[in-house]
């Protein structure tokens, strides 16, 4: 079966390709394959000009050494810089077989740049910094083979400055975490896989896959699609956007719970001024939304235990996510989703003792800590399951970075959580529509054209 949603710590692509060495195939095979995969993303991208292959010591050089033959064969004009020689006995191999002799310098249309892969382990040195950094100007086209040198495979952070940016990064065998983490996407460009017959890894994480989201059945009617109630706070604005947003995200009713009717609120929502505990015993509600506008004060406190105490399927979002520990989900059965962005995490963090380096590490400790599925939010944004699940994003729209796309967001996820759908595929449901509404809406997009977008988003769906 050929996986391309799965996404590998450097130890488990090893581990991976270990199990291929193991069952007969040789590194020199592997890496034959993987350095023709990428020859043929250089050929089609270079069409007929200079390259140029920067090989470092070790097998993401020894990839290098394969791509200069292959395109050399074909007529290109192609040189190598190899500051370091080949140090593994495939890289040796290829560089044999590719039988040239490297040069100092060289400038050219593009750079293909094989100096590290998933073995890099300290900051360059500031002499293959430069070296890589010069290369890059001296090359109007740049290429990353499986990583950008100087990438931490795992977390996605560099090991040094002055990072060139590239325009396609082509990964070898499976997608690692870097691949899908900032600040390294930001740096990557166009991102493709090479596959070399690579086997499920366990444990391994996954990109988001593109949802199952159908019309209502034919037999719907409101209460099947699912009732969601949105527990608005003191800052109306936020919790009328994520219901506004929800009402779109295929909930059937979606009922605004606030103190006050607040302005503006159109005709189709409904909203309830009595107390919030006596509006969620209705027993028709499917799910709960909190926290959008909550405000972090008493009265905010208090109509967060009255969102937990009902004990519905609940996302939580913004000031609850500041409000939340781990004595208010005792007792509690329905499923939980968060929807923390950075600073939110790090608040989540101390509240329930995780104590974790990086988004992936903490969203997984969180998850396992609050029984709840995170939506660790962001450029990178990820999700991570109780049960150690783990799903990458590709990367929306940066005009999504503007005030009221979370509570879009959450009000999405609420929404299809409502709608019948577990709080992981509610998860990815409501990202998608998400990131699909923002394509749509184009550039400078707000929350209000966000939403009006969905319907079209909606289209795409089928
Ligand atoms: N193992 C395999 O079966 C395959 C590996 N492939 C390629 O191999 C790569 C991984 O190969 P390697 O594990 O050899 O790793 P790299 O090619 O990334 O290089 C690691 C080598 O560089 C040294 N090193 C690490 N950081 C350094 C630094 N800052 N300055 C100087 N030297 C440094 C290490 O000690 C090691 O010798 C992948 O990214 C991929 O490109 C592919 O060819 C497919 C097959
Ligand atoms: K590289």
């Amino acid at each position: 079966m050929i996986l391309f949603d799965q996404v590998l710590t450097a130890a488990q692509m090893r581990a991976a390709e270990d199990v291929l060495i193991a069952a007969g195939t040789s590194v020199s095979a592997l890496m034959e394959h993987a350095g023709r995969g990428a020859a043929e993303w250089v050929w089609r991208v270079a069409a007929g000009r200079t390259v140029t292959v920067l090989c470092g010591p070790g097998n993401n050089g020894g990839d290098g050494y394969v791509i200069a033959r292959v395109l050399a064969e074909r007529g290109l004009p192609v040189q190598v810089v190899a500051p370091l020689p080949p140090a593994t006995e495939a890289a040796q191999q290829a560089c044999r077989r590719w039988g040239g002799v490297p040069v100092a310098d060289a400038a050219g249309a593009v750079l293909v740049d094989c100096l590290f892969g998933t073995g890099l382990t300290r900051a360059l040195s500031p002499e293959l910094s430069q070296m890589l950094q010069r290369l890059a100007a001296a090359h109007p086209f740049r290429i990353a083979i499986d990583l950008p040198s100087g990438i931490d495979s795992d977390t996605g952070q560099a090991l040094g400055d002055g990072m060139p940016d590239y325009q396609l990064t082509v990964a070898l065998g499976g997608w690692k975490r870097a691949h899908w983490l900032m600040p390294a996407g930001a740096s990557m460009g166009e991102r493709r896989l090479v596959e070399i017959g690579i086997d499920a890894v366990s444990g391994a994480g996954r990109l988001a896959r593109r949802p199952e989201l159908t019309a209502p059945r034919p037999d719907a009617h409101k209460y099947s699609r699912g009732l969601l109630a949105v527990v608005g706070g003191a800052m109306p604005g936020a919790s009328l956007l994520a219901a506004r947003a929800a009402m779109r995200g295929g909930a059937g009713y979606v009922r605004l719970l606030a103190a006050e009717r607040p302005e503006g609120v159109p005709d189709d929502l409904v909203v309830l001024t009595g107390p919030a505990a006596d509006a969620l015993a209705d027993e028709r509600i499917a799910a709960v939304l909190a926290g959008s506008g909550l405000e972090r004060g008493t009265d905010a406190a208090e109509r967060l235990r009255t969102a937990l105490a009902s004990d519905h399927p609940l996302v939580l979002d913004a000031d609850a996510l500041h409000l939340l520990t781990p004595a208010a989900l005792q007792g509690r059965d329905a499923p939980l989703a968060l929807t923390p962005h950075a600073g939110e995490m790090a608040a989540l963090c101390r509240a329930f003792a995780v104590v974790a380096e990086g988004k992936i590490a903490q969203a997984q400790g969180l998850a396992a800590a609050a029984n709840a599925v995170v939506i660790a939010k962001g450029a990178d944004t990820i999700i991570a399951g109780p049960a150690g699940e783990l799903v990458f994003t590709k990367p929306a729209t940066s005009w999504l970075s503007v005030a009221g796309t979370g509570d879009v967001l959450a009000g999405l996820v609420a929404s299809r959580l409502a709608n019948g759908s577990a709080p992981l595929a509610a998860a990815e449901e409501g990202l998608w529509l998400h990131a699909t509404a923002a394509r749509l809406a184009g550039s400078a997009l707000l929350p209000d054209t966000l939403i009006a977008a969905l319907p079209a988003a909606w289209e795409q769906a089928a």
